[in-house]
């Protein structure tokens, strides 16, 4: 039965069924092949500006000395978000690769992921023991998802900043991402958002799925994030399918 949909026009309302509810929609069905010769995928995606590439440097300097590492990132026009990383030198530049969708960020992470899969099969044929990438989304809005094809698991990183209005609005990045982050939360009191409305929507919109909230510059190693995708690689590792 579909959800219904009221508004006003001329002084009376009307009512239209709504096919399309985007809280209620699910993972995308498809998977990848888990193959022991190929390194796990995770994807970052997330509002403009909410953190992602912040997150992906803690994340590199973090992770990058015990685990085999590299990135792709995403930007519409520019190669920013890779020079932003190449610059900082979290990681050595051979393990860092720019894709320019030329589109809205969600085309390439959902709709064709070709150039993704191309970068990282570039980076693999450079480092060939690569256990995991990550590939960081351009900012866009709060539909965007990656395909399962691209990305084995999903982070998606909210901020504060937005409001705390954000997880309720929902969307499949709320929903349906295998970790959400809300990030910034040292400005939470400066922009007037209430951190347990923002928890408690955020539990509710995603049921059993885990939330982490996260200062980066209270904790540049985005500790709590880092494990979790510790015991990503730990259960990839476990699950993968030898290569025969
Ligand atoms: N106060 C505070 N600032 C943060 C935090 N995380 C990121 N920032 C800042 O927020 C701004 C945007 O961060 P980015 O990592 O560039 O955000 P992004 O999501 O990659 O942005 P786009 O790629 O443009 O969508 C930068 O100035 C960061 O330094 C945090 O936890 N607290």
């Amino acid at each position: 039965m579909p959800a219904e949909h009221a508004h006003e026009h001329a002084g009376a309302t009307h009512r239209h069924p709504v096919d399309f509810d985007p809280t209620a929609a699910g993972p995308d069905p498809f998977s990848a092949e888990r193959r022991a010769d190929r390194p796990l995928r995770i994807g970052i995606g997330g509002p403009v500006g909410s953190g992602k590439t912040a997150l992906t440097a803690a994340l590199c300097r973090t992770l990058g000395a015990e685990t085999e590492l590299a990135v792709v990132t995403n930007d519409i026009y520019t190669t920013e978000d890779a020079d932003f990383l190449r610059r900082a030198a979290v990681l050595d530049t051979s393990r860092i690769e720019a894709v320019q969708t030329g589109a809205c960020p969600h085309t390439a992470i959902r709709d064709d992921i070709t150039a993704n899969l191309d970068a990282v099969e570039r980076l693999q044929r450079v480092h060939p023991g690569l256990e995991l990438v990550l590939v960081e989304s351009g900012g866009d809005n709060l539909t965007a998802v990656f395909s399962r094809g691209l990305a084995d698991a999903q982070i998606f990183v909210v901020d504060v900043a937005g409001g705390d209005k954000v997880p309720r609005k929902g969307g499949p990045g709320v929903t349906t991402a295998d970790l959400l982050v809300i990030n910034k939360v040292d400005l939470a009191e400066r922009v007037g958002a209430d951190m347990s409305v923002m928890c408690a929507d955020a539990h509710r919109m995603r049921g059993d799925l885990p939330v982490i909230t996260q200062s980066l510059t209270d904790d540049p190693s985005a500790g709590d994030t880092a494990n979790w995708v510790r015991q990503r690689l730990a259960e990839w590792s476990r699950s993968t399918e030898p290569v025969v």
